[in-house]
Order: structure tokens, then sequence, then C-alpha cells
């Protein structure tokens, strides 16, 4: 099968995992789960956003690491012990100075083919709800960022990067087939928004989208939302997580997807002559 075949099937595994304070506990409990998941099958798998870490901006200068880098590391052998892609949830890196939440992604052989950087950082502010700023201690990413399989197309994103439409359209434009957002949604958005965006991001561009939480723990400064899920070309959810620790599969299909695209011919009948979106750069950050 070639790197953008639109035939055959696929097993994907998202992990929820349950993210402490103890950096060894998270990359080894992570690094057991990719076996569990490559034991079902499984032949690409996703973490969540700040797997290695809690999320908050009182520890990403904390966690922070180089990459390559130790959690990098674990990622690598991970998955060349099982024969996976891998998408590394995020971590926060360091690099020149500066702090960034950063998604690796290692193909079967254990080689990183990816690395984004989150594009579009998570600044609210919801009186009596939820103030957070990452622009406090992050910086930007500045490039799209996909990458190729055995068996689809693969667009990456982190968290609130999924809420901007613009780079879920360029992806597919630009021919994925699957879209992965490691996230942490929390208590008061994750109820609101999280499986609709994922759903209205699935049937605008007729893509699987998968998305990956941490678990939810109650006693955490920043409590996670949980419910990681995958969505079909049809927006209908065909795997969701509860809240706790554990792991997810869906079949991506990729003859279900061509199915969907030619019944709803939309990418033949969208009007660039009146609208179109379009990007100034495209690669690794
Ligand atoms: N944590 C995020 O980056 C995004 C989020 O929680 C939201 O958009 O809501």
């Amino acid at each position: 099968m070639t790197g953008t075949s639109l035939t055959g099937k696929f097993r994907l595994a998202v992990i929820q995992l349950q993210v402490t304070g103890v950096k060894a506990d998270n990359l080894s409990r992570a690094r057991r789960l990719v076996k569990e998941a490559a034991g079902q099958g499984s032949r690409l798998v996703l973490l969540p956003e700040c797997f290695n870490s809690p999320y908050g901006t009182s520890f990403f200068s904390t966690y922070a690491e180089r990459i390559p880098g130790e959690s990098t590391q674990v990622l690598s052998e991970a998955a060349r012990e099982n024969q996976v892609y891998l998408v590394g949830g995020s971590i926060p890196e360091e690099d020149d100075g500066k702090l960034y939440n950063s998604c690796t992604v290692f193909g079967p052989n254990g080689e990183l083919i990816l690395k984004h950087r989150k594009i579009h950082l998570f600044d609210i502010d919801i009186p009596g709800k939820i103030r957070f700023q990452e622009s406090e201690i992050l910086s930007p990413g500045n490039s799209l960022s996909m990458f190729d399989t055995a068996f689809c197309k693969v667009g990456v994103g982190i968290c609130y990067d999924m809420r901007f439409a613009e780079l879920a359209q360029l992806y597919s434009r630009k021919g994925c087939q699957l879209l992965v957002y490691p996230g942490a949604f929390n208590m008061t958005t994750g109820p609101a928004h999280w499986e609709l965006l994922q759903r209205g991001r699935a049937l605008d561009n007729q893509v699987y989208i998968a998305t990956a939480s941490p678990a939810r723990d109650e006693t955490a400064s920043y409590v996670a939302w949980g419910h990681s899920a995958v969505v079909n070309p049809w927006g209908e959810v065909i795997a969701k997580a509860g809240a706790e620790e554990g792991i997810i599969y869906a079949d991506i299909d990729l003859q279900y997807l061509a199915g969907v695209r030619q019944q709803i011919p939309i990418t033949a009948q969208r009007r660039d002559d009146l609208y179109t979106v379009t990007s100034v750069q495209e690669g690794s950050s």
C-alpha cells in the first residue's frame, strides 16, 4: 500500500493516560499502554497532550526537555519495540531559551518523523470558570504538520488547534484522511465543546478525527475532561472513553471514507471562485 492509498483498514488506539506529577511514572505507564495497544493489533497509537507532566503554566518549565531527550527516547523505543506509528501526545519542549508545547511522532522503526509545536496557544478567560494563558510561558509553533504512514496521510494539531477550522481544512485539502489532536479540555469547555468540535471537523472535512485527553484527576490544578474519542467522516463517534485511564480502539476504514466523499462530494462542489483557504507555510517547526 502506498502512503496515501485510499484502500484498506487499520486499527488506531487512543491512550487516555492518568498523568501524575511523577514524570518517570507517566513515561513507564505510557510505555506499558503502548505495548498493550499494539498487542490488540493497533498500528497507530495516540497519547494525550502533556502526557509526561501535569498540564499548567506553572509546570511547563520544570518538566520541559530538549528534543531529543528523556521522554522522546522512551517514545522512540516504544514505537520501535511495538512496530507502531506513535503520536507522542505532547511535552513541554525547551529550545534556545523558549518553551513550546510540542508533539513528536515516531515511525515503526523508532525514527522521529515529525515535530509539531502547538500553533494556537490556549489563552482564554471565562469569568468565574477558567482563566488560562499559555502565552505567558509558551511560544507558538509556526508550521502545519502532516506525515505519511503506510495507511494514510495524517495531520497533527494540539488541543486548542482543533478550534481553528482553517487548519483542519488545509490538512484535508493537502490529502490528510485522519487528523489527530492530543488535547486536554477542561470541566468548563469539555462538556460544551470537545465532542462538538471533533464532529464538526470530521464532517466539514470528511476525515477521521482522533483526540487523546489525559484521564481526569479531580485533585489536579487543571482538571481534564477526558472523553478521548474517534469520529468518522460521517460525523459519528465510533469510540469514546469515559473519564478514567484506558485505551479506546477504532478501525480506520479508508474505503468507507472514500465512499462518504463520493456520496456527498463537497470537495468538488466548493466555490473556490468565491472563497478559499490558503496557507503560507508548511513543514515542521
Ligand atoms: N487546553 C487547550 O489547549 C484547549 C482547551 O481546553 C479548549 O479549547 O477549551
